[in-house]
């Protein structure tokens, strides 16, 4: 378990503001990716994102880390414009990038390292592998990692910086149906503790609904946001009480899914 900490960072609040995100596809026709977005994320929100393939979910998400820039609009982290990526905005994509010449010790210290802090956080980075499942593997290189292993590296690497927002891409999308509720918990518990903003990606209603304080609901051509359901169900959650079914039946309903 990852020694507790006491609010190491400070949320961020995150305002999306008329955002939208053209691409040119090999056919050098216009994708509308997404189209005017507006979504103010309060410090210290657990977001989840559903929608259908193509709907611009990892699009969005790239723009709040500032790898990638709006065609329009505006992306803030507490009032100032995201015009790159920082540290305090921690990501573990669906194809995590990963140094391939270290290993996942290394890998996941790397932040720590490139700031001059890791000496102090030694602990940290082995409590974060620990806490992601792959102490055996903390010398493996990335060739020698399944895909779920590489976003557990990225997940545990994120993590190391305690960020303000995280931002997790169907991180627990290539894990068994017991190891990703059991993840789903330890990230729940990681964001009671380091308060951080969270928006959490993911092709899971159940994920979806356990995990969100609010599920955005997106649709596709363009990708825009179609609801936000805000779940009013205390946490710890219960996956079978009656009042999750509801909310179950109603994003089934929202995304067109028919139930017999
Ligand atoms: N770099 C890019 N160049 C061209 N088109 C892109 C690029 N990135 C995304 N797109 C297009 O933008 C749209 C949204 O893609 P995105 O990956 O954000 O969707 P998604 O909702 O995350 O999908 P999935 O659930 O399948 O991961 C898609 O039509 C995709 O083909």
């Amino acid at each position: 378990m990852v020694e507790e900490k006491k609010a190491a960072s400070l949320a961020g609040k995150i305002s999306i503001r008329n955002v939208s995100k053209n691409f040119m596809d090999a056919k050098s026709t216009e994708v509308k990716a997404l189209h005017n977005i507006n979504l103010e994320i309060k410090a210290g929100e657990f977001i989840t994102i559903i929608g259908p393939s193509g709907c611009g979910k990892s699009t969005l998400l790239r723009l709040v880390s500032g790898l990638d820039n709006p065609s329009n609009g505006e992306l803030c982290i507490d009032g100032e414009s995201i015009t790159g990526p920082h540290f305090t905005r921690g990501f573990a994509f669906q194809n995590p990038t990963l140094f391939p010449w270290k290993d996942v010790w290394h890998n996941v210290a790397t932040g720590l390292e490139a700031r001059g802090t890791l000496k102090e956080h030694k602990a940290d980075v082995d409590a974060y592998i620990e806490l992601v499942g792959l102490t055996k593997f903390k010398n493996a290189f990335p060739r020698q990692l399944s895909g779920g292993m590489a976003q557990r590296v990225a997940l545990a690497r994120a993590l190391v910086n305690h960020p303000k927002a995280l931002l997790l891409d169907e991180p627990l999308g290539a894990l068994d149906a017991l190891t990703r509720m059991n993840m789903q918990d330890e990230i729940l518990h990681i964001w009671n503790e380091q308060k951080m903003t969270l928006l959490f990606v993911t092709h899971d209603i159940d994920e979806a609904i356990y995990l969100g304080d609010r599920v955005v609901i997106m649709s596709v051509n363009p990708g825009q946001i179609q609801r936000i359901i805000e779940i009013d169900i205390p946490k710890p959650r219960r996956r079978n009480d009656d009042v999750f079914f509801q909310y179950k039946k109603l994003m089934l309903d929202e995304l067109g899914v028919a139930l017999d």
